[in-house]
């Protein structure tokens, strides 16, 4: 699907860190550690309990600085260069976007509302993108939210495309007021555009205080009559199919609300179930061999993430199944996360420099296969698999065992393993029947 040429310039770069002065730093320190340890075994007396009990802490701690010392000894940092995207990858990937959600009240649907439209805004062609909200407090309030945010989402996306907008979470944008030497046509559009999400975020607040909303004769919101956020259904909802042509800058991405079937005595497994079901329902209706999750209380600030993300994955020069995730780091706006600065930027670049960055759950991207249980050892130069893995991987038994009964999704599984691009289906079609839990994963 995707293609590189074996351009000059690559996509991107590891730009290394390494400083003698910090590592003899280091050194030194973890050298008086290990003399302070030696002082103490020299003058042990076993009836000193404070002395043996200072002891084991030292050793503790130095055991710990050493592998400090051992993580930061070569720090680096990956560097993309998205703006050689086009010139070297002929068409680029689709990419599954999930957001996972599960309580009305602690993650209030603005927030919600927020995430799905920084999401929706990003740089990269709208047809590729399907953006997947799951909602585990089954919550017809949140859905409703959705629904409306996706009609501000008409203009919101073309507003931040046009003007080139940095972050495109509104509740964020609109916190700066407009600068009045501003060119007037882009004054007009800021006036129009903040009159909307004030218009949407009233809409959400009026709807959270009351509920006669759901009384209209809204067949949408009939699914979450008689649930509990315990015990009901699958919901699956299309608020948005994107239909439009290749690279039309206004168009919206798919967008579709779930709400995972649930039952009392039936584990749910939190986060980790609702992104299960997230991978199984987007590879029936999308399948696209990338995915990003994203928690509802964060947002995309930086508007190139999917296209820096691929520069990473469609890298040419490196082995094409080098990489099984794409990592970016978390900012935090509402509290004092200083020591996450730290642990970013000296852990975080320790760990690139050795193999790549750990997984810190919000704010990553996967390769479909690594999520199926592929490695790099199952695969050949060109991608696809070995006989061995072959026989592992698509064998009826072992499909079934993992991947459960539906033909549908061992369909797609074997497709996403073969990388067989699958023709579009419309969302509309994989949906059909899904209103309360028809759908069959
Ligand atoms: O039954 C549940 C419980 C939680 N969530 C969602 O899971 C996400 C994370 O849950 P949260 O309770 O907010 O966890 P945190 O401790 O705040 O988040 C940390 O842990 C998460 C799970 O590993 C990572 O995704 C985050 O990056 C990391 O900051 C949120 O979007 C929730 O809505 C569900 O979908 N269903
Ligand atoms: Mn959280």
């Amino acid at each position: 699907m995707a293609d590189s040429s074996s351009s000059l310039h690559p996509l991107c770069g590891k730009i290394a860190y390494k400083s003698y002065f910090l590592r003899a730093v280091d050194l030194t320190i973890l050298g008086l550690l290990y003399s302070l340890l030696l002082y103490r075994i020299l003058h042990l007396n076993q009836n000193d309990t404070v002395w043996v009990v200072a002891f084991l802490c030292e050793s503790f701690f130095s055991f710990v600085w050493f592998l400090v010392t051992c993580i930061k000894w070569s720090p680096a940092e990956y560097k993309s260069y998205p703006e050689r995207l086009d010139e070297s990858v002929h068409e680029l990937p689709s990419v599954d976007m999930f957001v996972t959600t599960a309580d009305p009240v602690r993650e209030p649907p603005i927030l919600v509302v927020n995430t799905m439209l920084s999401l929706l805004a990003v740089n990269y062609p709208a047809n590729k993108l399907a953006c997947y909200v799951s909602d585990d407090g089954c919550s017809a309030l949140t859905c409703f939210s959705l629904k409306e945010a996706s009609k501000f989402a008409n203009i919101w996306v073309p507003f931040c495309k046009k003007y080139n907008v940095r972050v495109r979470a509104p509740f964020r944008y609109f916190l700066n007021p407009l600068d009045v030497t501003e060119d007037s046509e882009f004054s007009k559009d800021w006036e129009i555009t903040k009159r909307e999400y004030e218009k949407l975020s009233q809409k959400v607040e009026d709807a959270t205080g009351d509920s006669h909303w759901l009384d209209v004769d809204d067949d949408d919101f009939e699914a979450f009559s008689n649930t509990k956020p315990t015990n009901h259904s699958t919901i699956v909802k299309v608020i948005w199919e994107n239909k439009g042509g290749v690279g039309d800058k206004e168009e919206v991405p798919h967008f579709v609300y779930l709400s995972r079937e649930k039952r009392p005595n039936y584990l749910h497994h939190y986060k980790a179930g609702a992104m299960n079901f997230l991978v199984r329902v987007s590879g029936l209706m999308t399948n696209a061999p990338y995915m990003l999750n994203v928690d509802c209380d964060m947002y995309v600030n930086e508007a190139d993430v999917v296209r820096q993300a691929m520069c990473i994955f469609l890298q040419k020069s490196m082995n094409s199944n080098h990489c099984a995730f794409v990592q970016f780091p978390q900012d935090f706006y509402d509290s004092n996360a200083d020591e996450l600065t730290v642990l970013q930027s000296y852990l975080g670049r320790g760990t690139a420099g050795i193999q790549g960055p750990m997984y810190a759950g919000s704010g990553c991207f996967h390769t479909r296969r690594v999520m199926y249980g592929l490695s790099v050892d199952d695969l050949k130069e060109d991608g696809s698999l070995s006989s061995a893995a072959t026989s592992k991987f698509l064998a009826e038994e072992s499909l079934a065992r993992d991947f459960g009964n539906s033909k549908e999704v061992v369909k797609s599984v074997v497709e996403t393993l073969q990388i067989k691009s699958n023709p579009q289906n419309t969302l509309a079609n994989s949906q059909s029947g899904s209103r309360s839990g028809e759908v069959s994963l």
